[in-house]
Protein backbone atom coordinates (compact mmCIF):
# COMPACT_ATOMS: atom_id res chain seq x y z
CA UNK A 1 0.00 0.00 0.00
CA UNK A 2 1.23 3.61 -0.99
CA UNK A 3 1.49 6.73 1.51
CA UNK A 4 -1.32 5.08 3.44
CA UNK A 5 -1.44 8.15 5.82
CA UNK A 6 0.23 11.64 6.19
CA UNK A 7 1.71 13.33 9.04
CA UNK A 8 1.48 17.00 6.92
CA UNK A 9 -2.54 16.86 7.37
CA UNK A 10 -3.54 18.92 10.56
CA UNK A 11 -6.37 17.16 12.50
CA UNK A 12 -7.29 20.24 14.94
CA UNK A 13 -10.06 19.60 17.80
CA UNK A 14 -12.45 22.06 17.98
CA UNK A 15 -14.81 23.11 20.79
CA UNK A 16 -17.88 21.82 18.83
CA UNK A 17 -20.56 20.21 20.59
CA UNK A 18 -20.89 15.90 20.04
CA UNK A 19 -23.28 14.57 18.58
CA UNK A 20 -25.82 13.06 21.55
CA UNK A 21 -26.42 10.04 19.82
CA UNK A 22 -24.15 8.18 21.95
CA UNK A 23 -25.70 8.38 25.15
CA UNK A 24 -24.42 8.42 29.02
CA UNK A 25 -22.78 5.39 29.29
CA UNK A 26 -20.94 5.44 26.11
CA UNK A 27 -20.10 9.57 27.39
CA UNK A 28 -18.85 7.63 31.08
CA UNK A 29 -16.97 5.12 29.46
CA UNK A 30 -15.25 7.74 26.87
CA UNK A 31 -14.22 9.39 29.79
CA UNK A 32 -12.77 6.77 31.23
CA UNK A 33 -10.72 5.61 27.96
CA UNK A 34 -9.48 8.93 26.72
CA UNK A 35 -8.36 12.40 28.09
CA UNK A 36 -8.85 13.94 24.78
CA UNK A 37 -12.63 14.53 24.14
CA UNK A 38 -12.73 12.07 21.59
CA UNK A 39 -16.63 13.10 20.27
CA UNK A 40 -15.57 16.47 19.44
CA UNK A 41 -15.34 16.83 15.52
CA UNK A 42 -11.82 16.66 13.69
CA UNK A 43 -11.36 19.36 10.99
CA UNK A 44 -10.28 17.32 7.79
CA UNK A 45 -9.22 18.75 4.64
CA UNK A 46 -11.17 16.62 2.52
CA UNK A 47 -9.79 18.26 -0.30
CA UNK A 48 -6.69 17.06 -0.07
CA UNK A 49 -7.88 13.27 0.20
CA UNK A 50 -8.61 11.17 -2.86
CA UNK A 51 -12.16 10.94 -1.90
CA UNK A 52 -15.69 10.49 -3.61
CA UNK A 53 -18.88 11.55 -1.24
CA UNK A 54 -21.35 8.26 -1.85
CA UNK A 55 -24.26 11.27 -1.83
CA UNK A 56 -22.33 13.14 -4.94
CA UNK A 57 -24.66 12.93 -7.59
CA UNK A 58 -21.91 12.80 -10.11
CA UNK A 59 -20.28 9.58 -8.46
CA UNK A 60 -19.65 6.60 -10.96
CA UNK A 61 -18.80 3.42 -10.17
CA UNK A 62 -15.43 2.58 -11.66
CA UNK A 63 -14.05 -0.24 -14.50
CA UNK A 64 -10.32 -0.76 -13.54
CA UNK A 65 -10.04 -2.53 -17.31
CA UNK A 66 -10.70 -0.19 -19.77
CA UNK A 67 -11.90 -3.28 -22.32
CA UNK A 68 -14.53 -3.82 -20.30
CA UNK A 69 -16.26 -0.63 -19.90
CA UNK A 70 -15.78 -0.55 -24.22
CA UNK A 71 -16.90 -3.56 -24.74
CA UNK A 72 -20.99 -2.84 -22.63
CA UNK A 73 -20.47 0.59 -23.95
CA UNK A 74 -20.65 -1.65 -27.51
CA UNK A 75 -23.76 -2.46 -26.77
CA UNK A 76 -25.39 0.28 -24.55
CA UNK A 77 -23.77 3.61 -25.71
CA UNK A 78 -21.24 5.85 -23.46
CA UNK A 79 -24.40 8.34 -22.40
CA UNK A 80 -26.34 4.82 -21.26
CA UNK A 81 -23.65 2.90 -19.69
CA UNK A 82 -22.32 6.32 -17.60
CA UNK A 83 -26.57 6.32 -16.39
CA UNK A 84 -25.74 2.68 -15.44
CA UNK A 85 -22.59 3.29 -13.23
CA UNK A 86 -23.73 6.32 -11.87
CA UNK A 87 -27.10 4.41 -10.32
CA UNK A 88 -24.58 1.41 -9.29
CA UNK A 89 -22.92 3.24 -6.47
CA UNK A 90 -26.74 3.97 -5.30
CA UNK A 91 -28.59 0.99 -2.82
CA UNK A 92 -31.95 -0.09 -5.12
CA UNK A 93 -35.04 2.30 -4.87
CA UNK A 94 -36.64 -0.40 -2.55
CA UNK A 95 -35.31 -2.73 -0.23
CA UNK A 96 -37.48 -6.31 -0.76
CA UNK A 97 -38.53 -8.30 2.09
CA UNK A 98 -39.87 -11.59 1.07
CA UNK A 99 -42.46 -12.82 3.35
CA UNK A 100 -42.14 -16.72 4.25
CA UNK A 101 -45.92 -17.76 4.11
CA UNK A 102 -45.28 -20.96 5.19
CA UNK A 103 -44.80 -18.90 8.95
CA UNK A 104 -46.71 -15.81 8.67
CA UNK A 105 -48.48 -13.68 6.51
CA UNK A 106 -47.46 -9.62 5.15
CA UNK A 107 -49.67 -7.87 7.51
CA UNK A 108 -48.67 -10.06 10.45
CA UNK A 109 -44.95 -9.65 9.54
CA UNK A 110 -45.38 -6.05 9.34
CA UNK A 111 -46.94 -6.42 12.79
CA UNK A 112 -43.76 -8.00 14.24
CA UNK A 113 -41.58 -5.45 12.00
CA UNK A 114 -42.80 -1.89 13.60
CA UNK A 115 -41.60 -2.13 16.94
CA UNK A 116 -38.50 -3.69 15.66
CA UNK A 117 -38.33 -0.37 13.11
CA UNK A 118 -39.41 1.84 16.34
CA UNK A 119 -36.76 0.53 18.24
CA UNK A 120 -34.16 1.03 15.75
CA UNK A 121 -35.66 4.90 15.50
CA UNK A 122 -36.26 3.57 11.34
CA UNK A 123 -39.28 5.75 10.19
CA UNK A 124 -41.47 3.18 8.99
CA UNK A 125 -44.41 5.32 7.32
CA UNK A 126 -47.13 3.40 5.61
CA UNK A 127 -46.93 5.26 2.10
CA UNK A 128 -42.97 4.43 2.45
CA UNK A 129 -44.62 0.50 2.41
CA UNK A 130 -45.76 0.26 -1.38
CA UNK A 131 -47.23 -3.04 -2.67
CA UNK A 132 -46.38 -5.10 -5.66
CA UNK A 133 -49.72 -4.44 -7.34
CA UNK A 134 -48.10 -0.66 -7.35
CA UNK A 135 -45.34 -1.25 -9.95
CA UNK A 136 -47.67 -3.26 -12.70
CA UNK A 137 -50.02 -2.36 -15.32
CA UNK A 138 -52.15 -5.32 -15.82
CA UNK A 139 -54.62 -6.10 -14.15
CA UNK A 140 -54.99 -7.89 -10.86
CA UNK A 141 -54.30 -11.63 -11.63
CA UNK A 142 -53.76 -14.68 -9.17
CA UNK A 143 -49.78 -14.20 -9.68
CA UNK A 144 -49.82 -10.33 -9.16
CA UNK A 145 -51.81 -11.19 -6.15
CA UNK A 146 -49.39 -13.70 -4.92
CA UNK A 147 -46.18 -11.72 -5.29
CA UNK A 148 -47.98 -8.89 -3.82
CA UNK A 149 -48.99 -10.97 -0.51
CA UNK A 150 -45.00 -12.27 -0.39
CA UNK A 151 -43.33 -8.88 -0.66
CA UNK A 152 -42.60 -5.84 1.23
CA UNK A 153 -41.55 -3.33 -0.66
CA UNK A 154 -39.56 -0.43 1.45
CA UNK A 155 -38.96 2.51 -0.21
CA UNK A 156 -34.95 3.89 0.51
CA UNK A 157 -34.65 7.53 1.89
CA UNK A 158 -31.85 9.53 0.46
CA UNK A 159 -29.10 10.68 -0.35
CA UNK A 160 -28.67 12.37 2.84
CA UNK A 161 -25.33 14.99 3.01
CA UNK A 162 -23.23 14.09 6.00
CA UNK A 163 -19.71 15.56 6.60
CA UNK A 164 -16.86 13.58 7.48
CA UNK A 165 -15.95 14.95 10.54
CA UNK A 166 -14.56 12.25 13.08
CA UNK A 167 -11.72 9.97 13.54
CA UNK A 168 -11.42 8.02 10.42
CA UNK A 169 -12.26 4.33 10.27
CA UNK A 170 -12.00 2.73 6.70
CA UNK A 171 -13.86 -0.31 6.37
CA UNK A 172 -14.01 -3.32 3.46
CA UNK A 173 -15.65 -2.41 -0.03
CA UNK A 174 -18.36 -5.55 0.79
CA UNK A 175 -18.81 -3.93 4.09
CA UNK A 176 -19.12 -0.45 2.89
CA UNK A 177 -21.70 -1.60 0.03
CA UNK A 178 -24.10 -3.60 2.79
CA UNK A 179 -23.59 0.01 5.07
CA UNK A 180 -25.45 1.85 2.13
CA UNK A 181 -27.78 -0.93 2.27
CA UNK A 182 -28.95 -0.21 5.68
CA UNK A 183 -26.55 -2.34 7.95
CA UNK A 184 -24.49 -1.35 10.91
CA UNK A 185 -20.72 -1.90 10.74
CA UNK A 186 -19.47 -5.47 12.28
CA UNK A 187 -15.92 -5.61 13.93
CA UNK A 188 -14.78 -7.88 10.64
CA UNK A 189 -15.33 -5.43 8.56
CA UNK A 190 -13.04 -3.08 9.65
CA UNK A 191 -9.97 -2.42 8.13
CA UNK A 192 -7.91 0.29 9.98
CA UNK A 193 -8.71 3.29 11.74
CA UNK A 194 -7.23 6.25 13.61
CA UNK A 195 -5.16 4.79 16.25
CA UNK A 196 -7.20 6.32 19.54
CA UNK A 197 -10.59 5.28 19.36
CA UNK A 198 -12.18 4.13 22.31
CA UNK A 199 -15.68 2.57 22.96
CA UNK A 200 -18.06 5.88 22.59
CA UNK A 201 -16.40 7.99 19.77
CA UNK A 202 -17.73 9.25 16.99
CA UNK A 203 -15.60 8.06 13.87
CA UNK A 204 -16.28 8.88 9.86
CA UNK A 205 -16.48 5.72 7.80
CA UNK A 206 -14.39 5.69 4.70
CA UNK A 207 -13.99 2.43 2.61
CA UNK A 208 -10.72 0.16 1.65
CA UNK A 209 -11.51 0.77 -2.68
CA UNK A 210 -7.21 -0.27 -2.56
CA UNK A 211 -8.37 -3.66 -0.82
CA UNK A 212 -4.91 -4.18 0.04
CA UNK A 213 -5.12 -2.46 3.21
CA UNK A 214 -3.45 -4.79 6.08
CA UNK A 215 -6.33 -5.46 9.00
CA UNK A 216 -4.81 -3.45 11.29
CA UNK A 217 -4.01 -0.36 10.09
CA UNK A 218 -3.09 3.29 11.84
CA UNK A 219 -4.31 6.20 9.61
CA UNK A 220 -1.69 8.76 11.30
CA UNK A 221 -2.94 11.73 9.39
CA UNK A 222 -5.85 11.27 6.99
CA UNK A 223 -6.78 8.37 4.72
CA UNK A 224 -4.87 8.69 1.26
CA UNK A 225 -5.75 6.25 -0.57
CA UNK A 226 -8.99 6.49 -3.30
CA UNK A 227 -11.91 6.50 -0.92
CA UNK A 228 -15.70 6.98 -0.78
CA UNK A 229 -16.73 8.27 2.27
CA UNK A 230 -20.21 6.21 3.61
CA UNK A 231 -21.44 7.40 6.68
CA UNK A 232 -20.80 8.24 10.48
CA UNK A 233 -21.27 6.15 13.50
CA UNK A 234 -20.50 5.96 16.71
CA UNK A 235 -17.90 3.41 17.98
CA UNK A 236 -19.32 0.30 20.00
CA UNK A 237 -15.61 -0.93 20.93
CA UNK A 238 -12.16 0.29 21.54
CA UNK A 239 -10.05 0.26 18.45
CA UNK A 240 -7.97 -2.92 19.59
CA UNK A 241 -11.37 -5.25 19.70
CA UNK A 242 -12.45 -4.10 16.16
CA UNK A 243 -9.25 -7.05 15.32
CA UNK A 244 -9.77 -9.17 18.00
CA UNK A 245 -12.21 -12.63 17.73
CA UNK A 246 -14.75 -10.99 19.23
CA UNK A 247 -16.46 -9.68 16.62
CA UNK A 248 -19.99 -8.44 17.10
CA UNK A 249 -21.24 -5.14 15.47
CA UNK A 250 -18.06 -2.58 16.07
CA UNK A 251 -19.91 0.40 15.06
CA UNK A 252 -23.70 1.97 14.61
CA UNK A 253 -24.12 4.12 11.86
CA UNK A 254 -25.74 6.94 13.41
CA UNK A 255 -25.34 8.95 10.08
CA UNK A 256 -26.36 7.74 6.65
CA UNK A 257 -26.14 8.56 3.33
CA UNK A 258 -29.01 6.28 2.38
CA UNK A 259 -31.76 5.66 5.10
CA UNK A 260 -32.54 1.92 4.03
CA UNK A 261 -33.44 -0.60 7.36
CA UNK A 262 -30.66 -3.01 8.53
CA UNK A 263 -32.79 -6.10 8.81
CA UNK A 264 -29.80 -9.02 8.64
CA UNK A 265 -30.46 -11.66 11.04
CA UNK A 266 -34.39 -9.66 12.07
CA UNK A 267 -36.96 -12.52 11.89
CA UNK A 268 -34.78 -14.57 10.17
CA UNK A 269 -37.37 -17.45 9.89
CA UNK A 270 -40.19 -15.37 8.84
CA UNK A 271 -38.63 -12.93 6.25
CA UNK A 272 -35.67 -13.09 3.35
CA UNK A 273 -34.06 -10.27 2.03
CA UNK A 274 -33.98 -10.86 -1.84
CA UNK A 275 -33.86 -8.86 -4.79
CA UNK A 276 -37.35 -7.94 -6.72
CA UNK A 277 -35.91 -9.17 -10.11
CA UNK A 278 -34.71 -12.55 -7.88
CA UNK A 279 -38.19 -12.88 -6.56
CA UNK A 280 -40.09 -12.40 -9.75
CA UNK A 281 -37.66 -14.87 -11.43
CA UNK A 282 -39.20 -17.52 -9.44
CA UNK A 283 -43.09 -16.44 -10.18
CA UNK A 284 -41.84 -17.57 -14.04
CA UNK A 285 -41.88 -20.96 -13.21
CA UNK A 286 -45.72 -21.03 -13.10
CA UNK A 287 -46.37 -22.94 -9.83
CA UNK A 288 -48.91 -21.27 -9.20
CA UNK A 289 -52.47 -23.58 -9.11
CA UNK A 290 -54.46 -21.33 -11.67
CA UNK A 291 -50.86 -21.86 -14.17
CA UNK A 292 -50.17 -25.88 -14.31
CA UNK A 293 -51.67 -29.28 -14.10
CA UNK A 294 -53.26 -30.95 -11.05
CA UNK A 295 -50.19 -33.32 -10.46
CA UNK A 296 -46.87 -34.00 -8.58
CA UNK A 297 -44.20 -31.40 -10.37
CA UNK A 298 -40.09 -32.76 -10.64
CA UNK A 299 -38.54 -29.32 -9.97
CA UNK A 300 -34.65 -28.73 -10.48
CA UNK A 301 -32.87 -25.61 -9.38
CA UNK A 302 -29.26 -26.08 -10.63
CA UNK A 303 -27.81 -23.54 -9.46
CA UNK A 304 -28.97 -22.91 -6.16
CA UNK A 305 -26.99 -21.36 -3.55
CA UNK A 306 -27.49 -19.75 -0.85
CA UNK A 307 -31.04 -20.86 -1.68
CA UNK A 308 -32.89 -17.90 -1.92
CA UNK A 309 -35.01 -18.84 -4.97
CA UNK A 310 -35.29 -22.68 -3.93
CA UNK A 311 -36.93 -21.77 -0.49
CA UNK A 312 -39.14 -19.35 -2.75
CA UNK A 313 -40.11 -22.24 -4.94
CA UNK A 314 -40.67 -24.35 -2.11
CA UNK A 315 -42.93 -22.27 -0.50
CA UNK A 316 -44.95 -21.76 -3.73
CA UNK A 317 -45.46 -25.73 -3.86
CA UNK A 318 -45.14 -26.61 0.01
CA UNK A 319 -49.10 -26.92 0.47
CA UNK A 320 -50.62 -27.35 -2.49
CA UNK A 321 -51.18 -30.94 -1.87
CA UNK A 322 -49.79 -32.40 -4.96
CA UNK A 323 -46.55 -33.90 -3.72
CA UNK A 324 -44.13 -31.85 -5.65
CA UNK A 325 -40.39 -32.46 -5.06
CA UNK A 326 -37.68 -30.15 -5.58
CA UNK A 327 -33.97 -30.92 -6.73
CA UNK A 328 -31.55 -27.69 -5.79
CA UNK A 329 -27.96 -28.24 -6.61
CA UNK A 330 -24.77 -26.73 -6.06
CA UNK A 331 -21.60 -27.41 -7.42
CA UNK A 332 -20.25 -25.89 -3.94
CA UNK A 333 -20.14 -28.56 -1.16
CA UNK A 334 -20.26 -25.15 1.25
CA UNK A 335 -23.09 -23.44 -0.66
CA UNK A 336 -24.79 -26.86 -0.92
CA UNK A 337 -24.61 -27.09 2.49
CA UNK A 338 -26.10 -23.18 3.06
CA UNK A 339 -29.13 -24.28 0.75
CA UNK A 340 -29.81 -27.48 3.16
CA UNK A 341 -28.92 -25.09 5.82
CA UNK A 342 -31.77 -22.11 4.93
CA UNK A 343 -34.31 -24.97 3.74
CA UNK A 344 -34.03 -26.34 6.85
CA UNK A 345 -34.55 -23.30 9.16
CA UNK A 346 -37.20 -22.15 6.49
CA UNK A 347 -38.91 -25.53 7.52
CA UNK A 348 -38.95 -26.99 3.92
CA UNK A 349 -36.91 -29.94 4.74
CA UNK A 350 -39.81 -32.34 5.56
CA UNK A 351 -41.39 -34.61 3.82
CA UNK A 352 -38.77 -34.89 0.91
CA UNK A 353 -40.01 -31.55 -0.06
CA UNK A 354 -36.65 -30.21 -0.98
CA UNK A 355 -33.30 -32.59 -1.97
CA UNK A 356 -30.05 -30.49 -1.54
CA UNK A 357 -26.98 -31.85 -3.93
CA UNK A 358 -23.63 -30.85 -4.38
CA UNK A 359 -22.77 -31.47 -7.72
CA UNK A 360 -22.39 -30.01 -11.35
CA UNK A 361 -25.24 -29.77 -13.24
CA UNK A 362 -23.55 -29.70 -16.55
CA UNK A 363 -22.96 -33.05 -16.06
CA UNK A 364 -26.46 -34.45 -14.64
CA UNK A 365 -27.19 -36.27 -17.73
CA UNK A 366 -23.58 -37.51 -18.38
CA UNK A 367 -22.98 -38.76 -14.73
CA UNK A 368 -26.31 -40.26 -15.36
CA UNK A 369 -27.86 -39.02 -12.30
CA UNK A 370 -30.76 -37.46 -13.92
CA UNK A 371 -32.43 -38.70 -16.84
CA UNK A 372 -33.53 -36.77 -19.97
CA UNK A 373 -36.78 -34.82 -20.04
CA UNK A 374 -37.10 -35.89 -16.55
CA UNK A 375 -38.01 -32.49 -14.97
CA UNK A 376 -41.29 -30.39 -15.42
CA UNK A 377 -40.02 -26.83 -13.88
CA UNK A 378 -36.57 -26.12 -14.25
CA UNK A 379 -35.04 -22.94 -12.59
CA UNK A 380 -30.92 -21.98 -14.15
CA UNK A 381 -30.16 -18.83 -12.16
CA UNK A 382 -26.39 -19.79 -13.27
CA UNK A 383 -23.28 -18.29 -12.26
CA UNK A 384 -22.66 -15.22 -13.35
CA UNK A 385 -20.12 -11.80 -14.02
CA UNK A 386 -22.63 -10.00 -11.36
CA UNK A 387 -21.96 -6.81 -12.92
CA UNK A 388 -25.73 -5.96 -12.24
CA UNK A 389 -24.90 -5.74 -8.56
CA UNK A 390 -25.51 -2.20 -6.22
CA UNK A 391 -24.06 -0.24 -4.63
CA UNK A 392 -21.13 -0.65 -6.07
CA UNK A 393 -18.13 1.50 -6.34
CA UNK A 394 -15.55 -0.52 -8.70
CA UNK A 395 -15.56 -3.33 -10.70
CA UNK A 396 -12.83 -5.57 -11.56
CA UNK A 397 -14.30 -8.15 -13.51
CA UNK A 398 -11.82 -9.36 -16.49
CA UNK A 399 -13.10 -9.37 -20.27
CA UNK A 400 -12.20 -13.13 -20.11
CA UNK A 401 -14.62 -13.58 -17.02
CA UNK A 402 -17.14 -12.13 -19.21
CA UNK A 403 -16.35 -15.00 -21.89
CA UNK A 404 -15.60 -17.49 -19.59
CA UNK A 405 -19.44 -16.91 -18.02
CA UNK A 406 -21.25 -16.77 -21.20
CA UNK A 407 -19.71 -20.41 -22.45
CA UNK A 408 -20.32 -22.09 -19.01
CA UNK A 409 -23.70 -20.57 -19.12
CA UNK A 410 -24.25 -21.94 -22.76
CA UNK A 411 -23.47 -25.54 -21.45
CA UNK A 412 -25.97 -25.30 -18.72
CA UNK A 413 -28.42 -23.91 -21.10
CA UNK A 414 -27.21 -27.53 -23.13
CA UNK A 415 -28.45 -29.25 -20.43
CA UNK A 416 -31.07 -27.40 -19.10
CA UNK A 417 -32.50 -28.15 -22.68
CA UNK A 418 -32.28 -31.93 -22.43
CA UNK A 419 -33.47 -32.43 -18.93
CA UNK A 420 -36.44 -30.26 -19.73
CA UNK A 421 -39.58 -32.19 -20.00
CA UNK A 422 -42.54 -31.55 -23.49
CA UNK A 423 -44.21 -28.88 -21.70
CA UNK A 424 -42.39 -27.86 -19.35
CA UNK A 425 -40.89 -24.69 -18.53
CA UNK A 426 -37.15 -23.46 -18.20
CA UNK A 427 -36.28 -19.96 -16.54
CA UNK A 428 -33.11 -18.65 -17.29
CA UNK A 429 -32.01 -15.67 -15.57
CA UNK A 430 -28.43 -13.46 -14.52
CA UNK A 431 -27.43 -10.73 -12.50
CA UNK A 432 -25.56 -8.96 -14.45
CA UNK A 433 -26.13 -6.03 -17.55
CA UNK A 434 -23.34 -7.81 -19.79
CA UNK A 435 -26.15 -9.03 -22.64
CA UNK A 436 -23.58 -11.75 -23.72
CA UNK A 437 -24.91 -13.17 -20.85
CA UNK A 438 -28.16 -12.13 -21.64
CA UNK A 439 -30.16 -11.44 -24.58
CA UNK A 440 -27.34 -13.42 -26.61
CA UNK A 441 -27.72 -16.15 -24.88
CA UNK A 442 -31.50 -16.20 -25.08
CA UNK A 443 -30.70 -15.90 -29.11
CA UNK A 444 -27.75 -18.72 -28.54
CA UNK A 445 -30.51 -21.14 -27.22
CA UNK A 446 -33.31 -20.37 -29.81
CA UNK A 447 -30.65 -20.61 -32.56
CA UNK A 448 -30.08 -24.25 -31.55
CA UNK A 449 -33.15 -25.22 -29.99
CA UNK A 450 -35.74 -23.03 -31.70
CA UNK A 451 -37.69 -25.64 -33.21
CA UNK A 452 -38.58 -27.32 -29.43
CA UNK A 453 -38.37 -24.52 -27.09
CA UNK A 454 -40.10 -21.17 -27.68
CA UNK A 455 -39.63 -17.94 -25.65
CA UNK A 456 -43.10 -16.89 -24.00
CA UNK A 457 -44.79 -14.10 -22.04
CA UNK A 458 -43.96 -13.01 -18.44
CA UNK A 459 -46.34 -12.76 -15.61
CA UNK A 460 -45.67 -9.21 -13.41
CA UNK A 461 -43.51 -8.01 -16.22
CA UNK A 462 -42.14 -4.91 -15.05
CA UNK A 463 -37.96 -4.80 -16.42
CA UNK A 464 -37.28 -3.52 -19.59
CA UNK A 465 -37.66 -5.46 -22.76
CA UNK A 466 -34.63 -7.19 -24.48
CA UNK A 467 -31.51 -4.57 -25.73
CA UNK A 468 -32.51 -3.80 -29.78
CA UNK A 469 -30.70 -5.76 -32.32
CA UNK A 470 -30.31 -8.86 -30.45
CA UNK A 471 -33.51 -10.82 -30.53
CA UNK A 472 -35.87 -10.43 -33.26
CA UNK A 473 -38.17 -7.33 -32.72
CA UNK A 474 -41.28 -9.67 -31.57
CA UNK A 475 -39.05 -11.49 -29.27
CA UNK A 476 -37.46 -8.30 -27.73
CA UNK A 477 -40.43 -7.56 -25.34
CA UNK A 478 -40.84 -10.80 -24.07
CA UNK A 479 -37.39 -10.66 -21.87
CA UNK A 480 -37.62 -8.72 -18.72
CA UNK A 481 -34.06 -6.51 -18.52
CA UNK A 482 -33.60 -4.85 -15.14
CA UNK A 483 -31.49 -1.59 -15.97
CA UNK A 484 -30.12 0.06 -12.68
CA UNK A 485 -30.63 3.30 -14.18
CA UNK A 486 -34.55 3.05 -15.69
CA UNK A 487 -38.03 2.18 -14.15
CA UNK A 488 -37.35 0.48 -10.88
CA UNK A 489 -34.12 1.09 -10.27
CA UNK A 490 -33.45 -2.46 -9.16
CA UNK A 491 -30.11 -4.22 -9.31
CA UNK A 492 -29.08 -4.74 -12.49
CA UNK A 493 -31.15 -8.39 -13.66
CA UNK A 494 -32.14 -10.67 -16.42
CA UNK A 495 -35.24 -13.03 -17.14
CA UNK A 496 -36.18 -14.90 -19.75
CA UNK A 497 -38.64 -17.49 -19.80
CA UNK A 498 -39.29 -21.16 -22.49
CA UNK A 499 -41.36 -23.63 -22.83
CA UNK A 500 -40.93 -26.71 -24.36
CA UNK A 501 -43.37 -27.57 -27.13
CA UNK A 502 -42.17 -30.59 -28.23
CA UNK A 503 -39.01 -33.43 -26.81
CA UNK A 504 -35.71 -32.94 -27.92
CA UNK A 505 -34.93 -36.35 -27.72
CA UNK A 506 -35.52 -37.59 -30.96
CA UNK A 507 -33.62 -34.26 -32.36
C1 LIG B 1 -26.06 -16.73 -9.01
S1 LIG B 1 -25.64 -17.97 -7.90
C2 LIG B 1 -27.21 -18.72 -7.64
C3 LIG B 1 -28.09 -17.95 -6.71
C4 LIG B 1 -29.28 -18.77 -6.26
N1 LIG B 1 -30.07 -19.21 -7.39
C5 LIG B 1 -30.17 -18.01 -5.30
O1 LIG B 1 -31.12 -17.36 -5.74
O2 LIG B 1 -29.91 -18.06 -4.08
C6 LIG B 1 -24.87 -19.15 -8.92
C7 LIG B 1 -24.49 -20.43 -8.20
O3 LIG B 1 -24.12 -21.39 -9.21
C8 LIG B 1 -23.19 -22.28 -8.65
N2 LIG B 1 -22.56 -23.02 -9.78
C9 LIG B 1 -21.58 -22.60 -10.61
N3 LIG B 1 -21.33 -23.53 -11.54
C10 LIG B 1 -22.18 -24.56 -11.30
C11 LIG B 1 -22.40 -25.82 -11.92
N4 LIG B 1 -21.68 -26.20 -12.97
N5 LIG B 1 -23.33 -26.63 -11.41
C12 LIG B 1 -24.05 -26.25 -10.31
N6 LIG B 1 -23.87 -25.08 -9.69
C13 LIG B 1 -22.96 -24.23 -10.18
C14 LIG B 1 -22.29 -21.38 -7.85
O4 LIG B 1 -21.63 -22.11 -6.84
C15 LIG B 1 -23.29 -20.36 -7.29
O5 LIG B 1 -23.67 -20.70 -5.98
Amino acid sequence: MTSRSRMEQTITTTTTTSNSNTGSDNNNKRKKHDDNNNNTPVTIDTSKMNLVHASDPNAIMAYKHQNVLDHLEKYYGKDHMNAIRKAQVRPPTFTTIRVNTSKCDRPHLLNQLRPYFESIQFKLQDNNIIPFSNLVKEDTNETIQSITNQTILLKNHGPFNPQPKYKQVVVGVLCAEAVLRGSDIFAPGIIGSFKHIVEGDMVSVFVDLSQDGKRGFIIDGYYAERTVFVGNGVSLMNRLDYYSTRGGVGIKMTERIWDCPPLNGVLTDKLFLQHLPSILTVFQMDLLPSQREKRSFNILDMCAAPGGKTTLIASLVKNNGLGDKITAIDKNKKKAKMVSDLCRVNGFDENGLVTVRAGDSKKLLIEGVFKEESFDRILLDGPCSGLGTRPRFDEATLLIDLDNSACLQRVLIDAAVKLLAPGGILVYSTCTINPCENEENVKYLLDNYGSFMQLVPQTGHIGDPGLPGILPENLSPLVQRFDPSTNHETIGFFISKFKKTASSQSK
